[in-house]
């Protein structure tokens, strides 16, 4: 496990990052994840895989091909899409000139299936909290899970993850950022900002 790793000051926002996973890190939690999703489910029959722009979409594309390699029959591109959640937003007011991302619902739809929606970070809960309303409005799944990277806690709603990569203790002064290689040009997982 990759700890505690100061991260060369690269950008001007990396102030005081600490690499707290690197690229095999992430490599392995995805893919006991994906073990995880599994057992839970007995297989992956009903499964979709979602993940959330910006960043839960890498992950989501990761997972499934994960559920694909262990579960014969499953086929990663027949599982995953994406769920924009940027019209059900409680802060859309506040920010009202974010980018809308793409919603892409596999061929075989929402209603009755278990929906595992991917993220990268879990932080106050409100971005579960759109995707959710967001998922409303495409059908009724049977059962929605979460599968999160990084938990860091701090939780402003009743919300939890079914799955996670990692349990991160942060304050709220720190940020962490999820940089992967389809996205940022490297994987790992840091954290930036207050006291270390
Ligand atoms: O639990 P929350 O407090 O909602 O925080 C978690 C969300 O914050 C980040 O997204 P961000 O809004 O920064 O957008 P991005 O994914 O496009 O960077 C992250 O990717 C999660 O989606
Ligand atoms: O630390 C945080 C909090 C919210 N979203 C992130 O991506 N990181």
């Amino acid at each position: 496990m990759t700890s505690g790793t100061p991260v060369p000051d690269d950008t001007a926002a990396a102030t005081a990052a600490t690499v707290v996973l690197g690229e095999q890190d992430v490599a392995r939690a995805l893919t006991r994840i994906a073990h995880e999703i599994l057992e839970r489910n007995k297989g992956g029959d009903d499964l979709v895989v979602l993940g959330i722009p910006t960043r839960g979409v890498p992950l989501a594309h990761r997972l499934a091909a994960r559920l694909a390699a262990v579960e014969p029959g499953l086929v990663a591109e027949d599982l995953v899409g994406s769920l924009d959640v940027t019209m059900y937003r409680d802060d859309l007011a506040q920010h009202p000139t974010r980018t809308i991302g793409a919603t892409s619902v596999p061929a075989r739809g929402i209603d009755g299936k278990v929906v595992v929606l991917v993220d990268d970070v879990l932080y106050s809960g409100r971005t579960i909290r759109a995707a959710l309303d967001a998922l409303n409005d495409l059908g009724r799944p049977r059962a929605v899970q979460l599968a999160a990277l990084v938990d860091r806690g701090h939780r402003e709603l009743p919300i939890r993850a079914d799955f996670v990569g990692k349990n991160l203790p942060t304050s709220t002064a720190e940020r962490v950022r999820v940089l992967l290689a389809e996205t940022d040009g490297r994987t790992e997982v840091v954290i930036e900002g207050g006291p270390r």
